[in-house]
């Protein structure tokens, strides 16, 4: 078997593409999407993702203001540009690209930033939201694999999902999204013991972990969905992800590239909860 390649690509090109008609409806209510994003430091993969992300903004017609600030600012200057934010309303999401530097308290800026602006779902309120079933805004990367499984029409309900990572902002509201699928889900990290015997039983398998090649074909049942989130270089500075795609792509039914995989829909989720978020303050202005 060969996999077929889900490819982040063009599925963001629809979606992109659908996104400039949800801005041109605001248009017309007299409303321009507008995202705030701050760069702090001169993180050379932070540059480009911010810069691409202030591209993707201007390719569906959102308005972008783009912060950026030397590593040496202070994380009390940080909170009052996110407090002055706050308070725009010509902002309707706010981001601030991670990592920060280490003197600075990334939670303590997360949460400084208004639930209803905070278009990265990193909130406590919106990851309360998610834990709880109710509505708010789902981070970027996991939404976007949520996104490339519903495209592939891969049904979820009774599947067995297992999920490499725990992080906040990937691993853990995947696993939360899945199981408002209806999967069972797994989730793995780095103390579990006997790693490949989970995930030998996943049909669908997400790695976002950061560790080139750890999923090797004789981790993967044959037929399984694999959802590769990692973005790593290679020891000859290639770009890769956490799944060894040749290997894996012989023995899976479906896998996502690296690049071109998940990465881009990464950014096309962050339009979408922008849109949302300028949409939900238009029929709800208390929001
Ligand atoms: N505030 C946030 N910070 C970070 C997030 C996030 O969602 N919000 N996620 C990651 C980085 N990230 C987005 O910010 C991101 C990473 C990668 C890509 C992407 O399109 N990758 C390309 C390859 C790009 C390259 O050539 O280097 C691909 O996979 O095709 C988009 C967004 C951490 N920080």
């Amino acid at each position: 078997m060969t996999a077929q390649l889900i490819d982040g690509v063009a599925l963001s090109r629809q979606l992109r593409a659908a996104l400039r008609e949800r801005v041109a409806a605001l248009n017309g209510r007299g409303c321009r999407p507008g995202l705030a994003v701050i760069l702090v430091g001169d993180d050379p993969a932070s540059q480009v993702y911010v810069r691409n992300k202030v591209k993707a903004c201007a390719e569906v017609g959102i308005h972008s203001v783009l912060q950026t600030h030397p590593a040496s600012l202070t994380e009390q200057a940080l909170l009052q540009h996110i407090d002055a934010l706050n308070a725009d309303p010509a902002i309707h999401g706010i981001l601030v690209q991670l990592p920060l530097p280490p003197h600075i308290d990334a939670q303590r800026v997360i949460e400084a930033i208004a639930p209803d602006k905070d278009v990265d779902g990193f909130h406590v309120a919106n990851a309360g939201a998610l834990m709880v079933g109710q509505p708010g805004f789902r981070p970027c990367t996991p939404y976007g694999c949520m996104k490339m499984l519903e495209h592939i029409g891969c049904a979820l309900r009774g599947k067995h999902a297992v999920v490499i990572g725990r992080s906040n902002i990937v691993g853990k509201p995947m696993a939360m999204l899945l199981l408002q699928a209806h999967a069972t889900v797994t989730i793995c990290h780095s103390a579990t013991a006997e790693l490949a015997h989970h995930t030998r039983q996943a049909d669908v398998l997400v790695a976002a972990v950061g560790r080139p090649a750890l999923v090797t074909a004789d981790m993967v049942k044959p037929g399984a969905v694999v959802i590769d989130v990692g973005m790593n270089r290679d020891a000859t500075g290639k770009l890769c992800g956490d799944v060894d795609f040749e290997g894996v792509r012989q023995v899976a039914s479906w896998i996502t590239p690296v690049p071109g995989g998940v990465g881009p829909m990464t950014i096309t989720m962050l339009l979408t909860n922008t849109v949302e978020a300028a949409e939900r303050r238009l029929t709800t202005p208390s929001f």
